[in-house]
């Protein structure tokens, strides 16, 4: 995979997340579809996230996930520095079960729009497909990929439960 062909960034605010956004980095692996990960916190890191931010259109990257648990501002900020589209992953926390990470991203002043997915592995997944669907608008191959996907994840799907 080299620079240019990464069109989608992926980015947490801990390795702590790693273990959930894992889920959107391998549901990209298996659609084909380049990407980069990174550690980018809006408290801890904040010249990284602004740099990050300010940086990932003109590098190609067409959409960014967020995951970030707590107060988890970095979806929010990330979006308020760039156009690209940003989803948020919600992560969930030890204290609040993650409803401090959801209503932290989902609830965005107007004007400043961040897609918030579910919280944890469901929510990975679901943002890196609905990426996927964003890129797939204007690329073939990726469309392709995404439909191939859906496919499978039908066939999978078993008439009748097993005991
Ligand atoms: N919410 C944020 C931000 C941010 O929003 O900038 N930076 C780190 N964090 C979150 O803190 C949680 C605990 O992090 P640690 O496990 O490193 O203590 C993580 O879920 C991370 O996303």
């Amino acid at each position: 995979m080299t620079k240019q062909d990464i069109c989608i960034g992926i980015i947490m605010g801990s390795q702590s997340d790693w273990e959930i956004m894992n889920n959107a980095a391998e549901t990209l692996t298996a659609l084909e579809i380049p990407f980069e990960t990174k550690i980018v916190s809006a408290h801890r890191t904040p010249d990284r996230l602004y740099e990050y931010a300010k940086g990932a259109k003109d590098r190609g990257i067409k959409v960014i996930i967020a995951g970030a648990g707590g107060a988890a501002h970095l979806p929010g900020m990330a979006a308020s520095m760039t156009s690209l589209p940003v989803l948020g992953v919600p992560i969930e926390s030890k204290a609040l079960k993650g409803m401090d990470s959801l209503l932290s991203i989902v609830q965005m002043p107007g004007g400043v729009p961040v897609g918030t997915l579910a919280i944890g592995k469901a929510g990975a997944i679901n943002a890196a497909l609905l990426a996927a669907q964003i890129l797939a608008l204007e690329n073939e191959t990726f469309a392709r990929a995404v439909s191939i996907w859906r496919e499978q994840q039908t066939l999978s799907v078993a008439e009748e439960p097993s005991s």
